[in-house]
């Protein structure tokens, strides 16, 4: 049985107060009312970084400067698809996100992550950022 497959990158977008980026896919979008990180479907002949940063253009009008390596990939099985989600630090280098597409944005720091319904897929992505604020931590 072969399955579709997307292959999409998230920016995980840290501010000088290390608050977090989150999205919320409006309801006409797939997995709608879900909360994000921003980002969108890597297209043919692009990598990961050269499509996060155009997405990040196209969706929020504004310009981040990407980490050197990937955050964190996960597989995940939705009942249609499965993705290939690649998460990539970021931070803001020029302008400040509009939600043009999104229908919420909100700052968050890593420990009220949790708080927000996000989309299956992301939610390793979201432990991952706690741990690392707690490991800081002690
Ligand atoms: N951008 C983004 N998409 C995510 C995340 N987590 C997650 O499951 N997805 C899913 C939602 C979508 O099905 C897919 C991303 O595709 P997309 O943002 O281009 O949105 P879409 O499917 O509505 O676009 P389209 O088919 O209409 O072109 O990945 C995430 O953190 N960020």
């Amino acid at each position: 049985m072969s399955r579709n497959h997307v292959h999409v990158v998230a920016a995980v977008i840290e501010n000088e107060a290390n608050e977090i980026f989150c999205a919320l896919r409006s309801a006409t979008m797939k997995l709608p009312k879900l909360w994000e990180f921003p980002g969108g479907k890597v297209e043919v002949g692009e990598d990961a970084f050269t499509a996060l940063k155009r997405e990040i253009k196209e969706e929020l009008s504004c310009e981040v400067e990407l980490a050197d390596e990937i955050f964190q990939e996960v597989i995940y099985d939705y009942p249609t698809f499965t993705i290939n989600l690649t998460a990539i630090k970021a931070k803001l280098k020029h302008g400040m996100p509009s939600a043009l597409e999104h229908s919420a944005v909100i700052w968050l720091k890593p420990d009220y992550l949790e708080t927000l319904n996000w989309a299956p897929a992301d939610l390793p992505i979201v432990e991952a950022l706690q741990k690392e604020t707690n490991g800081s931590q002690l």
